[in-house]
């Protein structure tokens, strides 16, 4: 198997909190690259997206230029999250795959990196579905196919409700295989798989709700959430991905070397 240069499998049995960030720590890190480095947001995105393009394409059937047997659907929130599904369906497409974006909100109401991405996107011509064709196109999914689990990321922070918690059904109930980036959609980066709001604890009938990942591809570190007893059984095999930048600079600006 050759190397991902940028991405590599997380080791449980070394994981202990200090190699982790929180969702806060995340943004700080984020804030620190664009901020004191210099480095365009759109930058950390594209480089997010290669390296969960990189590992696809190292692990999951190539297309060798012929058609592939297999689709992969990535669905897409309205936050930078999202805005990551958007540049790895475009990357998949242009190495070859069949890819289907679907979004849940229109153009306008996305984070301003999502939207450039969503739009070039639609200018490339990439497969797009509308969100209600999803449940359809998921419960005849095919083992070998794929949903890009692109809706929230580290920026969630309640538990999931209405047409997000439909969709993580959905997903779940699939027979396709889920990858996630960053987290699975009902995972905390701070508090672990669906649980109550961590904000305000508040208890939920939609506690637990989580996307189930068969992988989970996360940036920079991995998130302190991911120590929580049931972690595992919600992000699959997890890897970690570089975003371009050396990730012992990034420890030392959120200060936990
Ligand atoms: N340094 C990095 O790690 C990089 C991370 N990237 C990616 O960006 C996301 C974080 O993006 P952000 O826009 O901050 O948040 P989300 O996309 O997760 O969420 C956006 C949106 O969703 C709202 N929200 C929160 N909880 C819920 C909920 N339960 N239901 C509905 N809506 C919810 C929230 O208010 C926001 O408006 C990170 O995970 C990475 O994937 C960069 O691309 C690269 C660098
Ligand atoms: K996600």
């Amino acid at each position: 198997m050759e190397i991902c240069p940028f991405v590599r499998l997380l080791d449980w049995r070394t994981l202990k909190a200090a190699d982790c960030l929180t969702a806060g720590q995340s943004r700080e890190v984020d804030r620190f690259a664009i901020e004191e480095l210099g480095i365009s947001s759109l930058v950390l995105m594209e480089n997010a997206a290669r390296s969960v393009c990189d590992w696809f394409s190292q692990h999951v059937q190539t297309s060798s230029g012929e058609e592939t047997s297999f689709v992969v659907r990535v669905v897409c929130g309205r936050g930078n999250n999202g805005g990551d599904g958007f540049a790895i369906a475009r990357l998949l497409w242009t190495m070859g795959y069949a890819v289907e974006i679907f979004a849940t909100h229109p153009e306008a109401e996305l984070s301003p990196d999502a939207r450039v991405n969503a739009a070039l996107a639609r200018k490339l011509g990439i497969p797009w579905r509308e969100l209600r064709e999803f449940g359809e196109a998921a419960a005849s999914a095919q083992a070998e196919d794929w949903i890009v689990d692109a809706l929230l990321g580290t920026g969630q922070s309640r538990p999931l409700s209405g047409e997000l918690a439909e969709l993580v059904q959905v997903m779940n109930a699939s027979a396709s295989r889920r990858l996630a980036v960053d987290l699975p959609t009902g995972f905390s980066a701070d508090a672990g798989p669906g649980l109550e709001n961590p904000l305000t604890d508040e208890p939920h009938d939609l506690a637990g709700l989580c996307v189930r990942a068969d992988v989970t591809i996360t940036f920079v570190t991995p998130k302190i959430g991911m120590l929580h007893s049931v972690a595992r059984e919600y992000l699959g095999e997890t890897f970690v991905a570089s975003i371009g930048l050396p990730e012992k600079l990034l420890r030392e600006a959120v200060s936990l070397q």
